[in-house]
């Protein structure tokens, strides 16, 4: 991993080839973090990707090592989380530095207002599972799907179970109208051929998630898209006494080349900081509020109010509108916290430089 190399025109260090092996482009590797790296971090360290993140520390992969990083990894660049890139020592597998994500999933933290839990980077796709005979409910797709548009990550919606309703093929369209440009799939989750029709997010590099609620048949599709049979999806490891316990795999590999992730964190996800997501699930409404007489405008009873004269119309559902100012309304509730408390941490900061001023080693 640490071999050196210069370019012979300009003395530089060249891209070690470490950087450019099918093996770290199979691992997800790509240009967006080679820009990332200095001449210094391209011959001394190590790229590896967190497989799985527990107490007893990471399981990371890089192109020729493998092995276990320290519980908290005290890398610049902040905590890190499944997903994650990591350049570490070589050596030691000690995280140096956390590389900027291109997609970053987060949910407020179970319990709290105010704590922001990561759940899963540098995904590219989020398959989001609903089944066609009981589940299917716009308002919960609409929250994940402004979750995935704000994480910066390619939505999918998979409507598993197909087989057993007579009109599961209705619900496409319904689905579709979702958002615009939106993909949906149909399929039954047991059946192999479902793997080919999610076969263009499952590819080389390429990262899946998948969320849906409980039931809809995700462990059931993740069977099928690995290959394995459900009960191997745990694996045994040694905890930190060296005992095996058995914990569930986090990303799974998949016959394509790909990476399939599945966190209990996925599990039950919340908004976040999410208004941009909402603002394209929702772009029609927000296409509408741009021609209301006022800017302001709450599209209730205002004069001149272009939202309540869709509806009026019949464009525009009620319902769905009813659904926009709720998510809304829990996004800013969130994010209001989260500005909260940011606040206090900056506070807190300038507090700790008054205090520590004029000591010699500050930075
Ligand atoms: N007929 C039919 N059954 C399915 C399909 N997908 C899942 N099932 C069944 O539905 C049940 C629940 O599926 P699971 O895969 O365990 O669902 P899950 O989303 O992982 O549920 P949690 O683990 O609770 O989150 C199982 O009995 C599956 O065999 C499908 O497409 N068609
Ligand atoms: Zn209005």
């Amino acid at each position: 991993m640490t071999g050196e190399g210069t370019d012979a025109a300009t003395g530089e260090p060249v891209l070690h080839l470490a950087y450019a092996t099918p093996d770290l482009a199979a691992l997800g590797w790509r240009p967006h973090f080679t820009a990332q790296l200095d001449a210094e971090e391209y011959t001394a360290r190590a790229p590896v990707r967190v497989l799985t993140i527990n107490r007893s520390g990471l399981t990371v992969r890089g192109a020729e090592l493998h092995g276990h990083a320290p519980p908290v990894p005290d890398a610049r660049g902040g905590p890190a989380t499944v997903g994650d890139w990591l350049l570490v020592d070589p050596e030691t597998l000690r995280p140096v530095r956390l590389l900027e994500r291109f997609s970053l999933i987060a949910r407020r933290a179970p319990g709290s207002d105010r704590e922001r839990q990561l759940i899963a980077a540098n995904i590219d796709t989020l398959f989001i599972a609903t089944s066609c005979n009981q589940d299917f409910n716009p308002a919960r797709l609409e929250r994940y799907l402004a979750l995935a548009r704000g994480a910066g990550v390619t939505p999918v919606i998979v409507l598993t179970k197909a087989d057993l309703s007579d009109d599961a093929q209705a619900l496409v369209p319904e689905a579709e109208a979702l958002s615009p440009g939106l993909i949906v799939e149909i399929l039954d989750a047991r059946d192999r051929t479902a793997a080919q029709r999610l076969a263009p997010w499952c590819g080389k590099g390429q990262t899946v998630g998948i969320v849906g609620s409980s039931g809809v048949g995700k462990s059931t599709l993740i069977a099928t898209l690995t290959g394995e049979a459900l009960a191997t999806q745990g694996i045994r490891e040694d905890d930190a006494r060296g005992r095996h316990t058995t914990t569930r795999r986090q990303l799974h590999r998949l016959p394509g080349g790909g990476w399939l992730l599945d966190t209990p964190g996925m599990r039950e996800l919340q908004l976040t900081d999410a208004a941009e997501g909402l603002a394209e699930v929702f772009a029609d409404i927000a296409e509408l509020a741009a021609a209301c007489r006022f800017r302001d405008c709450r599209h209730r009873t205002e004069p001149g109010c272009a939202v309540q004269a869709a509806i009026g119309d019949g464009t525009l559902d009620p319902a769905r509108l009813a659904r926009w100012r709720k998510l809304a309304a829990e996004d800013s509730h969130n994010s209001a916290s989260l500005a909260e408390r940011r606040a206090r941490d900056k506070q807190f900061g300038k507090m700790v430089k008054r205090v520590t001023k004029g000591k010699p080693n500050r930075r």
